[in-house]
């Protein structure tokens, strides 16, 4: 099952590219024998200040037909690193070929596309720059595919 993270926003170098480049990295290896990735980033930006309306159609032309959509909102579903491992390892079990985890811009996810989605979740309840959710975001996938090989990175 490929892994797509859409986001709105271009991540420049800096510290969170490099964050995210390295879980992404360390999340295609471990995940290879697994059955998920490669993981790959599709950044959207809307130049015509069209807002979350009109970001929200580019995020939902960069997700695959057929892909499992997961939503990153405030308000969504909170859970575990492990719970989150066995919802990707259920879609993949289920013969998803594609996954895609949407991260919004700074007015949030166009209901339009999130009522599309298969799952909401929320790394709390307050609200984190984009760039960060992003980091954010490829940790807890790479953490999930350590808990699935059941490598020692996770530790409750
Ligand atoms: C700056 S936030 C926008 C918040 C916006 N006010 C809203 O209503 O969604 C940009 C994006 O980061 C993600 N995000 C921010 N905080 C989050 C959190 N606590 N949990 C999950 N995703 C979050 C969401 O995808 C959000 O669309």
């Amino acid at each position: 099952m490929r892994l797509h993270l859409c986001a709105v926003g271009r991540l420049r170098a800096g510290p969170e590219r490099a964050l995210v480049d390295d879980y992404l990295d360390r999340l295609g290896k471990t995940g290879r024998p697994l059955g998920l990735g490669p993981p790959e980033e599709h950044e959207v930006e809307d130049k015509r200040g069209g807002g979350m309306v009109a970001e929200g159609q580019l995020l939902a032309r960069a997700v695959p037909a057929g892909a499992a959509i997961c939503v990153l909102d405030e308000r969504g579903r909170q859970m575990t690193s492990p719970e989150f491992a066995e919802v990707l390892a259920g879609w993949r079990d289920a013969g998803r070929q594609d996954a895609a985890f949407v991260i919004g811009g700074a007015d949030g996810i166009d209901p339009a596309l999130r009522s599309r989605a298969d799952l909401a979740i929320s790394f709390g309840r307050m609200v984190w720059p984009h760039m960060l959710v992003r980091v954010m975001l490829a940790e807890q996938l790479y953490r999930a595919a350590t808990i699935l090989a059941g490598s020692p990175y996770h530790r409750v």
